[in-house]
């Protein structure tokens, strides 16, 4: 896929937009910052499905209101992770979904999902990993005092927060932040790098090489 877009960029063709599906769980917030690049002509994107892994997930309103296709899935199908990741899988390659996108999804993805989408599923988190892994990583990076954090995308794999590093951004911690002053400067670096590296997604500049480290033609 990315070769294919690399090969039609150096070609001087014009890409079709990336079709992508945003998983969520939460507020939604970078789900929102892809909406806005995309409504502003500066992503070249399209996002085709946001699924939400709960009902409550305020993202939901943010997609309704832009006019995208939702799909909601109670607790109850978790039950069985895997039959409901095939649900999903079905869906996202129902309204062709190139890219899987999870923004604050707080669910684990498994084989039906990353078979599927091979190293095109791909996932944001609030901490420069390896450092700060799982669901409470600003909490956790805030307790143990750090003076340098950040944001990282990556690829997923099987395991939490283990897969490709594609990006990632630094932030200095202020002398003074609370907790919620640092979460919101991790959000707001967040959602200028999220949107940045889909669109290098959409031009083809990402490359997984043999080793799994990731190269960006930025
Ligand atoms: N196969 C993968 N699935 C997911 C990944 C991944 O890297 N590989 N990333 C997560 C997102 N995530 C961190 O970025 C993350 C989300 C949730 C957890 C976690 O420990 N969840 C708890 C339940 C927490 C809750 O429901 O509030 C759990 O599973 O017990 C860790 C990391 C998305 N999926
Ligand atoms: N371990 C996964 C994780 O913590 N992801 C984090 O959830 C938030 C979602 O915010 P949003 O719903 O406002 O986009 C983001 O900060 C993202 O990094």
């Amino acid at each position: 896929m990315q070769a294919h877009r690399a090969a039609a960029r150096a070609a001087g063709e014009p890409l079709e937009p990336l079709k992508i599906g945003v998983l969520i769980s939460g507020s939604g917030t970078n789900l929102q910052a892809l909406i806005d690049r995309i409504a502003d002509g500066s992503l070249n994107a399209k996002i085709e499905l946001v699924v939400a892994s709960r009902p409550s997930a305020k993202g939901l309103q943010r997609a309704e209101a832009a006019g995208i296709q939702t799909l909601t899935l109670s607790k109850e199908i978790y039950a069985d992770p895997i039959a409901a990741d095939e649900v999903i899988a079905h869906e996202l390659l129902e309204h062709g979904v190139e890219y899987v996108i999870m923004a604050g999804y707080m669910r684990m993805v498994h084989a039906p999902l990353l078979v599927t989408f091979p190293n095109r599923v791909v996932n944001l988190h609030p901490a420069l990993l390896p450092s700060f892994t799982g669901a409470h990583a600003i909490a956790d990076a805030y307790e143990r005092g750090v003076k340098v954090t950040g944001a990282t995308v990556h690829f997923a794999n099987a395991a939490y927060d283990a897969g490709p590093i594609i990006a990632q951004r630094p932030l200095a911690v202020e002398e003074g932040w609370d907790i919620d002053t640092l979460e919101a400067h991790i959000h707001e670096i967040e959602h200028e790098l999220y949107p940045h590296v889909v669109q290098l997604l959409a031009d083809g500049r990402i490359h997984v090489r043999e080793n799994l480290t990731v190269a960006v033609q930025e």
